[in-house]
């Protein structure tokens, strides 16, 4: 069942710049689909549709049950509360929400626990590398269980070791929990490792151009990543993406 369908979706700026045209698709329940494409070819815009923060200048957005439901997001910079601890940083969706502070902190906790970060709760983010900031922000962007995550490229600053280990983490966390995730990034091995379905973008203007099934099964971990599965899967997404890449220029 879809969670949102786009039909038709265009997206010009008061710039003038056409950053989306004629995006049709769906979004099932549960699905964990990867943007793909250069640079410029819509794909925070498009991010920014589905979060309510821009509206199409054409098209339609339908949400199964008629309302966009809560959402997690995680960017590329995690955006802490710097003068707060760990633990405070994930609690404060859930205050914001309505829990008492010391319900929100026991779950939070209990999160924090979840995204690796056992006995850090009490540190501070200047004092914790990128990658652990990264998991307090999954923690943050979790912690009140939405229906959605949107990831904007959450992983493209962090080294390849840090990286493929969050790639593995948000994994099992997305195999546990089922959430809706919709993933921007610009690489293919990622976007293979991670997704059941990745949409490969073109720019001007921004489209979809193709749609390829990731049909890999659970669990995929350290063994996938070095399966000549994954191997031939990359090839395909890569010529894919060379193919759009070709036909934009
Ligand atoms: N607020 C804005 N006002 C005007 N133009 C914008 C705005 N945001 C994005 N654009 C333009 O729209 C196009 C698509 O941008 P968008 O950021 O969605 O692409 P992207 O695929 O996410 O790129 P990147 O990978 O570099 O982040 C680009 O040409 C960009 O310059």
């Amino acid at each position: 069942m879809s969670l949102v369908a786009l039909r038709g979706v265009a997206k010009r700026y008061a710039t003038g710049t056409l950053a989306l045209e004629g995006v049709s698709l769906d979004i099932a329940r549960g699905d964990f689909v990867a943007l793909l494409g250069p640079s410029g070819c819509g794909k925070s815009t498009l991010l920014r549709l589905l979060a309510g923060l821009a509206d199409p200048t054409a098209g339609s957005l339908s949400w199964q049950g008629t309302a966009r439901p809560e959402i997690g997001f995680v960017f590329q910079e995690p955006t802490l509360m710097p003068w707060a601890t760990a633990l405070r940083n994930v609690a404060l969706p859930l205050e914001l929400a309505g829990l008492r502070r010391r319900d929100a902190e026991a779950r939070a906790a209990d999160w924090m626990a979840r995204v690796g970060l056992a006995g850090f709760e009490r540190s501070y983010p200047r004092a914790l590398s990128g990658g652990m900031r990264m998991r307090v922000s999954i923690a943050r962007a979790l912690v009140t269980r939405p229906p959605l995550l949107l990831m904007d490229e959450p992983f493209a600053a962090l080294d390849e070791i840090t990286r493929f280990r969050l790639n593995d983490d948000l994994l099992r966390l997305w195999e546990a929990e089922r959430f809706t995730a919709v993933f921007v990034t610009h690489s293919v091995f990622e976007s293979v490792f991670l997704a059941r379905r990745i949409l490969v973008m073109a720019p001007r203007p921004g489209r979809i151009v193709a749609a390829l099934d990731i049909t890999a099964p659970s669990p995929r971990d350290g063994a996938f990543r070095t399966s000549g599965e994954y191997a031939a899967q990359c090839r395909t997404v890569s010529q894919a993406l060379a193919d759009a890449m070709a036909e934009a220029a």
